[in-house]
């Protein structure tokens, strides 16, 4: 068999090509190809620079992919990518998206949160036939095309942090293409199902794991051997048969959304945070530290009063996500998880906070010292973020998060206690 043959054709197109999909959505197709029968290539392409994509065609798509436990490393080699292009190809993007019957996206969670004028400068790129630079503007761009080629429905997976995201996904894209062509929209309505998933594996930036000793491939990638994968939704073309390296379908996503975003995400921007503020470079070295390990357990406390699973469940979860983030062998940088904290708030602490008030519970000290922690940072310049008032910090930062939560006098309150006590933080 010659080496093209070999290869799986192309049926899965993937926006975003970072990290975390090689360590994920690739290794779940990976071993599912692996099992026989129906083969499922990826075309992959970049969300923002062309590198990711170069770096892996240069090398014909494959890489290996470093399984860091506690205790040592295994090697995998992955090949089911088996194309990478700049995102900015509109040719290569759009012959993907006639064809394919699933696309999967990991474009981070800003991409989600649109105003009115990035989708109406997306819609200008869309009349003019200029393929958009946002993650939302190429896939209707890549969805008119299919529709214009007669194509049939198709699935595509959001792989992001965040509760629903498949209907976000949803929402955002009809928002979109209603700007562009009514046509266009219904098809999209008739022809497209959004399915939401809760995706979850340690992935470090692929900078931050160097030097790997136990490869010498520069598109190497290093994970934890913890993964999940539930999905919830329709794949009207078919998907591959992810269940065989443990992917669950479900009816319904949400609890196993909330549980991860609350217990693992959140616990995450908490200790990123405040892990900064006292000195810390890592997940792992902030879990050695008794203030932030204190910190974390107060706010799984507030989340776990509010989450919809049996107590012992929820504390089945918190040893295990305790015991992945002590994993000092996957350096993930506090910094990197930093990244974004308003948006991150947003989704994973606020939230939290809305149900603890909605039950008659207080807001939850666990989970403000998470805003006062950012908050604490920000200011400190410690961290990127909004400009804050030097007076009332923390409430005039809960505001830009949540005006009527900052409104509540309650909730004040507790929230100066919380930034109160993160005076003096700085180790
Ligand atoms: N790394 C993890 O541990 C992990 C785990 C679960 C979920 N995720 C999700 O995957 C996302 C990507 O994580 P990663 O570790 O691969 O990051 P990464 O920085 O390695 O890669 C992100 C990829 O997405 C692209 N991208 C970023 N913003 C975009 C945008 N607005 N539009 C289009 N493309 C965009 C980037 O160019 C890059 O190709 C996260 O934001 C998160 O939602 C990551
Ligand atoms: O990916 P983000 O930026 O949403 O959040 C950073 C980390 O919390 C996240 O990447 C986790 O490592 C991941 O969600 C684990 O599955």
């Amino acid at each position: 068999m010659t080496e093209a043959a070999e290869r799986a054709p192309v049926r899965i197109a993937h926006l975003g090509v970072g990290a975390f999909h090689r360590a994920h959505q690739a290794w779940y197709t990976e071993v599912a190809n692996r099992a026989g029968g129906e083969r499922w290539g990826i075309s992959a392409f970049t969300g923002r620079r062309p590198d990711a994509a170069l770096a892996l065609a240069a090398q014909d798509c494959r890489y290996d992919l470093v399984v860091r436990g506690a205790e040592g490393d295994t090697v995998e080699q992955i090949a089911a990518i088996v194309e990478a292009h700049d995102g900015g190809d509109a040719t290569a993007w759009r012959d993907a998206l006639r064809t394919v019957a699933v696309v999967t996206v990991t474009i981070t969670e800003p991409a989600y949160h649109r105003d009115d004028e990035q989708r109406s400068a997306d819609a200008v790129s869309l009349a003019s036939g200029d393929l958009p630079e946002s993650a939302m503007g190429r896939i209707v761009d890549g969805l008119r095309a299919r529709h214009e080629a007669g194509g049939g429905p198709l699935a595509i997976v959001s792989c992001d942090n965040l509760d629903g995201n498949g209907e976000l996904l949803r929402h955002e894209v009809l928002a979109l293409a209603a700007l562009v062509d009514p046509d266009l929209t219904a098809w999209i309505d008739d022809q497209v199902s959004f399915v939401s998933s809760m995706v979850d594996r340690i992935t470090p930036a692929a900078v931050d794991a160097l030097p790997i000793e136990a490869t010498d491939d520069p598109c190497a990638v290093v994970t934890e051997p913890a993964s999940a994968w539930v999905l919830a939704g329709e794949f009207p073309a078919g998907r591959p048969n992810w269940e065989l390296a443990g992917a669950q379908l479900v009816d319904d996503v949400t609890p196993f959304e909330k549980r991860k975003l609350w217990l693992l995400n959140a616990g995450h921007t908490l200790l990123a945070n405040l892990g900064i503020l006292r000195g810390h470079t890592t997940v792992a070295e902030a879990m050695a530290d008794p203030v932030c390990r204190h910190a974390l357990e107060k706010l799984w406390d507030d989340a776990a009063a509010v989450l919809p699973f049996e107590q012992g469940e929820i504390d089945r979860q918190r040893d295990i996500v305790t015991q992945r983030f002590e994993n000092a062998r996957i350096r993930h940088a506090l910094a990197q998880i930093a990244g974004d904290s308003d948006v991150k708030l947003r989704v994973r602490v606020i939230p939290v906070i809305e149900e603890r008030l909605r039950g008659g519970k207080d807001a939850g000290a666990g989970e403000l010292a998470a805003v006062a922690a950012w908050t604490t940072a920000v200011s400190a310049g410690l961290v990127a973020g909004p400009d804050l008032p030097d007076e009332d910090t923390a409430v005039a930062g809960l505001a830009l998060l949540a005006p009527s939560l900052a409104a509540d006098e309650s909730v004040r309150a507790l929230l100066r206690v919380a930034a109160d006590a993160l005076k003096g933080a700085p180790v």
